[in-house]
C-alpha cells in the first residue's frame, strides 16, 4: 500500500491580482468543499496571500496555502524579501524553493536554496524543493548528475526526522510552460531515481515517506496518467492552475 498521500499544488507564479485571486478561490473552495482525496495547495503571489488566507480560514475545505519563495532569515535588512515567519502569519503551510525560474532569472544557487529549505523547516513550513534538468542536460544524458547534485546540496544538513516534511518537485526545465510534458515513463524513471538518491543520502524508510511531485506542462488531459506512476506522488502545476475550472478538473478527475 502506498503510504504517501498525493499532493496537487498550483503555482500561480506572477499572475492574478487580489480580486482575480479572490474570484478564483471562491469557486475553488465551493468545488472542493468536501474533497480530501489528495492534499491541495494554492501558491499565490505574496500580494494575494492575505486575501486567499482569509478565504481559506473562513472555509471548511482542506485546501492549504503555499508561498512561492522566502528569504532564509527571521528578520533584518533584506530589502524586498519575506521571512518564513511572515509566511506563517498568513497561515502558509508550504513554500516553493529553488524553482528553476528563480535559479535562471535570479541566479539562485543550490547553497542558497539549501538555506531556504532549512529556514522553511525551522519555521514548520513544508518546503517544496524544485529540481530538474534542462534540455541540453537531458539530450546529453546528464540528468542523473544534475538531479543528484541538486538533491545532495539542496537537502544538505536536513535532519532525517524532518525529511518527510519536505516535498521534492521534479520539474524538467524543458517541460515548463512548453506544452511538452515528460511522458509518464520518463517521469517515473526520474522519480524512482530521486527516491533511490534520497535512500542513499538518508535511508530507505525515510525515502519511502518523501512525496515527489511532477511539474511541467501538466494539463487535465495528461494529469491522470502521470499520477498513476508509482513514484509520482503529486503535481506542481503552473499554467493549468490559473484557470479554476481546469485546476478543479485535474483534482476532481484524478483517481488514485
Ligand atoms: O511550478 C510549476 C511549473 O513551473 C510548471 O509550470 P507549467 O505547468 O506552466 O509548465
Amino acid at each position: 500500500m502506498n503510504i504517501r498521500k498525493k499532493i496537487i499544488a498550483g503555482n500561480w507564479k506572477m499572475n492574478k491580482t487580489v480580486s482575480e485571486a479572490k474570484a478564483f478561490m471562491q469557486v475553488l473552495l465551493k468545488e472542493l468543499e468536501e474533497y480530501s482525496a489528495s492534499d491541495v495547495v494554492v501558491c499565490p503571489p505574496f500580494t494575494a496571500l492575505q486575501s486567499v488566507s482569509d478565504l481559506l480560514n473562513q472555509s471548511a475545505s482542506q485546501v492549504r496555502l503555499g508561498a512561492q519563495n522566502l528569504f532564509p532569515a527571521s528578520h533584518g535588512a533584506y530589502t524586498g524579501e519575506i521571512s518564513p515567519w511572515m509566511l506563517r502569519e498568513f497561515f502558509c503551510h508550504y513554500v516553493i524553493v529553488g524553482h528553476s525560474e528563480r535559479r535562471i532569472h535570479l541566479g539562485e544557487t543550490d547553497i542558497f536554496i539549501n538555506k531556504k529549505v532549512k529556514a522553511a523547516l525551522s519555521a514548520s513550513l513544508h518546503p517544496i524543493l524544485c529540481i530538474g534538468e534542462n534540455f541540453d542536460e537531458r539530450q546529453q544524458g546528464l540528468w542523473k548528475e544534475k538531479i543528484s547534485t541538486q538533491l545532495q546540496l539542496g537537502l544538505k544538513e536536513v535532519e532525517e526526522q524532518k525529511l518527510a516534511d519536505c516535498i521534492i518537485a521534479y520539474e524538467p526545465i524543458w517541460a515548463i510552460g512548453t506544452g511538452k510534458n515528460a511522458t509518464p515513463e520518463q517521469a517515473q524513471e526520474v522519480h524512482h531515481f530521486i527516491r533511490e538518491e534520497i535512500t542513499r543520502l538518508f535511508s530507505f524508510q525515510s525515502a519511502q515517506k518523501v512525496r515527489i511531485q511532477y511539474g511541467g506542462s501538466v494539463t487535465a488531459e495528461n494529469a491522470q496518467d502521470l499520477l498513476l506512476c508509482p513514484d509520482v506522488d503529486g503535481l506542481l502545476i503552473g499554467g493549468a492552475s490559473l484557470d479554476v475550472r481546469s485546476f478543479c478538473s485535474i483534482i476532481l478527475n484524478s483517481k488514485f
